[in-house]
């Protein structure tokens, strides 16, 4: 049943993988000629040899320019974003230099997130960086133009920062170490990876290398021809261990935006994950005992989710276990959860921040979408809806270790839920549901402008949208600009957290708009207008290809005075979401 894995096959027959059959299967992995294993390209990299074939010096590259470098002794290709030169690395492709050469000359994203989106490449050609690729965009030119000495460039230069991080972390390849997988055939759901070699047993008990092997059980339980809009996205898993953890990420596909739990149950760990509808089940009988407490992130541009179990006892497994994929179903109904409350802290004077942690295992809600909390009051059941705030926003806490949902909840002295919430103490528990929600990252896919349109609490679903943006390469984003509305300079939420990040990068903008300020506020003041509007906004054309989006969220008439204005100013329905609680 467990009987491993790829088809082995000299490099040299590997040319009619050329196919769409390699894309929609590709486990074609061909063996490399002797001196050309992982451990050997990890030493060529280190030995000094300059693999950029530009001095490593980085600059950008434009399309015309990529283009050119397209044969087998000058092959570049560009991955989201960033251009490598591949020519040294041909001969160590497991997929063959063949298969390698078909994304030379080219933006190869698509091509290799088609055929494996889990490997690590970014570390892999981390040595072999030419630059970025350029885009028409002035910024991106900015971005690596090391000869504008002003202190915003040098902060802007920061890929390049995280890229020499990158290249230290080549020291530590070996956790990137080529991962076996069991060829995956019609009804045989279960997948184990082969024993790890010597070598790799032997850096993994290794003090010093923190992640070791990587085996994986890749698969999609979904036929690839049933291509209707109302299936399940295909989904992919694999794994990887150091001796005292175990990782499994399961790939839901580019913005697929999931939301997902996982838990450990008599011995099993069950990991469930929800897309556009779909709710999918993996169940790992894992090689030995796992133990609490479970990690739980999702990378929102890939649809990664990872999830993190430790070993009961440190060792280095064969495998991750059996795994099991269940059929995809249908989601029916949201999920009730009791929480405990890890972590109570204040982020305004009427406003706390509420660390919570499912008992049964870590959650993910979806970005944009809420989850609502219950309770009984006086024999009726009274509901109130929270958008989830992710990482990094209010005073650092302890609680990112026990993946937590944290949950901004304002006071209102007649509330009968809030002055209840607000009150709760650290292992208080309180019972939620969700996710609800129908925003749809995948309409920021073109995206290079958006804007955020909050008043008060209404901040929590952007918050999330905010760190997104930022985060993108490709397309890079070129401005986020929210306007946030509040009573008093005092009622303004994450006011720190949002002129740290305005610091750091100068696309993001925030406008403060005060309807009771005080006579110091120099900024702008009233309630969400026309004039304020076209001041902030100008006028927007939307066309076929509209790169700009809106986002909506604050009381109802405030939400919908803003549709209202979003509209006159040129947004079309297409782009603009409202979050409606
Ligand atoms: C964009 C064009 C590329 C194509 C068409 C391609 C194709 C393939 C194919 C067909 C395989 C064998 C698949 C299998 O064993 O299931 C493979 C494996 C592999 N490729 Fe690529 N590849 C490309 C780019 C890259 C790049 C840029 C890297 C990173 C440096 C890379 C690293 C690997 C690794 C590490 C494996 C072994 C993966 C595993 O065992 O899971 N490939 N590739």
């Amino acid at each position: 049943m467990f009987c491993c894995i790829f088809r082995a096959k000299p490099a040299s027959e590997c040319s009619d993988t050329n196919s769409d059959e390699s894309e929609s299967n590709p486990r074609n992995k061909c063996a490399l000629q002797p001196g050309h294993s992982l451990m050997d390209w990890i030493r060529l990299g280190n030995s000094g040899k300059d693999l950029t074939g530009v001095g490593g010096r980085m600059r950008p590259v434009t399309p015309a320019e990529l283009s050119t470098h397209n044969t087998t002794n000058d092959a570049w290709l560009a991955i989201r974003g960033r251009v490598y030169n591949i020519t040294h690395y041909l001969p160590y492709h497991p997929g063959g230099p063949e298969e390698l050469m078909r994304g030379a000359g080219m933006d190869a994203t698509q091509l290799f997130d088609k055929v494996h989106p889990w490997v690590n490449y970014d570390s892999l050609l981390a040595k072999c960086l030419v630059g970025p690729l350029r885009f028409d965009l002035p910024d991106a030119e900015e971005l690596f133009d090391t000869s504008n000495p002003s202190p915003k460039s040098d902060r802007l230069r920061e890929p390049s920062k995280a890229q020499e991080l990158v290249r230290k972390s080549m020291e530590n390849l070996a956790n990137c170490i080529t991962p076996v997988r069991k060829k995956i055939t019609k009804g045989d759901d279960n997948s184990k990876g082969s024993p790890p070699s010597k070598i790799m047993q032997s850096l993994v008990q290794s003090a010093d290398l923190p992640m070791s092997i990587s085996r994986r059980a890749a698969s999609s339980p979904v036929k690839k021809t049933d291509k209707s809009p109302d299936s399940p996205l295909p989904l992919r898993h694999d794994w990887i261990q150091t001796s005292t953890k175990l990782t499994i990420s399961v790939y839901t596909g580019h913005l697929a935006n999931p939301g997902g739990c996982a838990r450990i149950t008599e011995g099993f760990l069950l990991i469930e994950v929800a897309t556009n509808g779909w709710l999918r089940t993996l169940k790992i009988k894992p090689e030995a005992k796992l133990k609490e407490p479970l990690q739980l992130r999702v990378f929102a541009e890939s649809g990664k989710i990872e999830i993190t179990a430790l070993k009961a006892e440190p060792s280095v497994w064969k495998g991750c276990g059996e795994v099991t994929l269940g059929a995809a179903s249908r989601v029916s109904s949201p999920r009730t959860v009791e929480c405990r409350v890890m972590e109570v802290s204040r982020v305004s004077h009427d406003t706390s921040l509420l660390s919570v942690c499912p008992r049964a295992g870590p959650v993910v809600v979806p970005l944009g979408h809420h989850v609502r909390v219950h309770r009984r009051v006086e024999g009726s059941e009274c509901v109130r809806s929270y958008t989830p705030v992710g990482e990094g926003w209010g005073p650092p806490d302890g609680t990112e270790i026990f993946s937590a949902l944290r949950l901004a909840v304002k006071r209102y002295d007649s509330g009968v839920l809030s002055p209840h919430l607000t009150a709760l103490k650290v292992g208080d528990l309180i019972t939620l549901s969700g996710p609800y929600g129908n925003f749809q990252l995948q309409k920021l896919k073109t995206v290079k402008s958006l804007y955020l349109i909050a008043a008060g609490t209404g901040i929590t679903p952007m918050l999330g949208l905010i760190k997104f943006m930022m985060s993108r390469s490709n397309p890079r984003c070129e401005r986020t600009h929210l306007i946030f509305f509040n009573k008093t300079e005092a009622d303004i939420l994450f006011l720190e957290n949002f002129e740290e990040m305005a610091k750091e990068d100068d696309r993001l903008k925030i406008t403060h708009v005060l309807s009771d300020a005080s006579s110091s506020w120099s900024g702008h003041k009233g309630r969400i207008r026309d004039e304020l509007l076209t001041e902030i906004l100008g006028q927007v054309k939307c066309d076929d290809k509209c790169s700009h989006y809106s986002c909506l969220c604050g009381p109802t008439e405030f939400t919908y005075a803003g549709l209202d204005l979003l509209k006159k100013h040129g947004f079309k329905d297409d782009c603009i979401h409202a979050f409606m609680g």
